[in-house]
């Protein structure tokens, strides 16, 4: 079992009967939606919404009940991947583009388990160029306004068109040295019109559950969450 079906498996054991249950994206949320899906073929009774077109497409598949957001207002956990973590549960998400429906999805959680492999733990975020969604009206300034943040700002491609997000907007890529301050950047970064959220992800998750090469798992709690 590779590292990340890991960490993705033993975060599924925290999912019980009758829970809410919101479904991330990405390579190591794919690998807890598809040991779901093996318990709800079991027997297992929940729902479940998902954070992207992709994961809900897999949920759907594997028989995984979904529900809209109108029929429910929160849910107990979300499981969901991340780019980078650090030891104080700061994350950076949105490498696959899902990082504002995630957004929301984890902050309705009772509780977010993040699922991640042994290199996406850091000691200082930064590394992994920050996604920020930004709407594709008059981009080129809040790009230029995100340079102005100290980064170099990249909008993400899909082949020879720009990258749209599932809500129609462009990801721009902001590649830090090293990021100092999150919570000095996350408040910069809504200070810009155009910027419709980033994948800073401050005070949000609970717990991460990380896999390892060697078949062990290690897991960080949050020093600030209760
Ligand atoms: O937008 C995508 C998400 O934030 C993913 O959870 C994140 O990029 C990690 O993806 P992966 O598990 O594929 O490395």
């Amino acid at each position: 079992m590779n590292a990340k079906q890991l960490a993705a498996e033993a975060a599924v054991e925290y999912v019980q009967e009758g829970m809410k249950v919101g479904l991330g994206t990405g390579s190591t949320a794919y690998w807890a939606i598809r040991k779901l899906g093996e318990r709800v073929a079991e027997g297992l009774n929940i729902t479940a919404v998902a954070t992207s077109r992709a994961s809900e497409q897999q949920a759907r598949e594997l028989g995984i009940p979904l529900v809209s957001f109108g029929e429910i207002d929160r849910l107990d956990v979300t499981i969901d991947g991340a780019d980078e973590l650090d030891g104080d549960l700061q994350l950076i998400k949105g490498g696959g583009g899902a990082l504002l429906r995630e957004k929301i999805v984890a902050k309705g959680s009772d509780r977010m388990i993040v699922i991640a492999d042994e290199t996406k733990v850091v000691r200082t975020l930064g590394k992994f160029p920050l996604p920020v969604e930004i709407v594709p009206f008059a981009w080129e300034w809040t790009v230029a306004d995100l340079a102005k943040l100290g980064c170099v700002p990249e909008l993400r491609r899909d082949g020879a068109n720009l990258y749209k997000s599932d809500n129609g907007n462009y990801i721009a890529d902001c590649r830090f040295e090293i990021i100092t301050s999150a919570p000095e950047l996350a408040l910069a970064l809504h200070s810009i019109p155009g910027v419709v959220e980033h994948g800073l992800f401050l005070g949000i998750a609970d717990m991460a559950i990380v896999g390892k090469n060697d078949g062990s798992l290690e897991v960080i709690s949050s020093k600030t969450k209760p």
